[in-house]
């Protein structure tokens, strides 16, 4: 299928997503900015563009496993959501949950982003739900 996705590079540091290799799910989101993240702080980094999604989809921003197991920096609300409507820059909340100061350099990958589907559900408010096996069976309840 071929979905466009339109990208508006806003800054002059800014770079289109990456996709390091073709078939790759995850499209590499680069800072424009240089930052330094202190151990259990959190920093707003951004990357310098803004989106037009396709229609019916979202784009799901993630950590980048690389820079989580050397350097215990994650995305702070993995799977950031964009949604198809937002027009304005892709930022990134990055958190450092190691013991030494992270440095953000400009040009860094520093999170991915994966475009999904998204069901546009009507809602309806109903006294009655179809019954199941599971039922309310949650949170363990089939066992280890
Ligand atoms: O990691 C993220 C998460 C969100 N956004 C942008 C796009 C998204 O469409 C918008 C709102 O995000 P979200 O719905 O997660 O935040 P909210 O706290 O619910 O804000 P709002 O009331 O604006 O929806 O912010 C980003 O740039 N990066
Ligand atoms: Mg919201």
């Amino acid at each position: 299928m071929d979905y466009k996705l339109k990208v508006k590079l806003i800054h002059h540091d800014a770079k289109l997503p990456y996709r390091a290799n073709e078939g790759d799910a995850g499209l590499d989101l680069f800072s424009i900015e240089e930052k330094i993240i202190k151990p259990g702080e959190a920093e707003l980094i951004r990357t310098g563009i803004q989106m037009e999604l396709p229609r019916g989809t979202e784009a799901q921003v993630r950590p980048r496993s690389g820079l989580a197991l050397k350097h215990s920096i994650t995305v702070l609300n993995s799977p950031g959501t964009i949604d198809e409507g937002y027009r304005g820059e892709i930022k990134v909340i990055l958190i450092n949950h190691g013991k030494e100061d992270f440095k953000v350099e400009r040009h860094m990958r520093i999170a991915q982003m994966v475009i999904a589907p998204v069901l546009q559900v009507k809602l309806k408010q109903v006294e009655v739900l179809s019954d199941t096996v599971r039922d309310k069976g949650g949170f363990g309840s089939s066992g280890k």
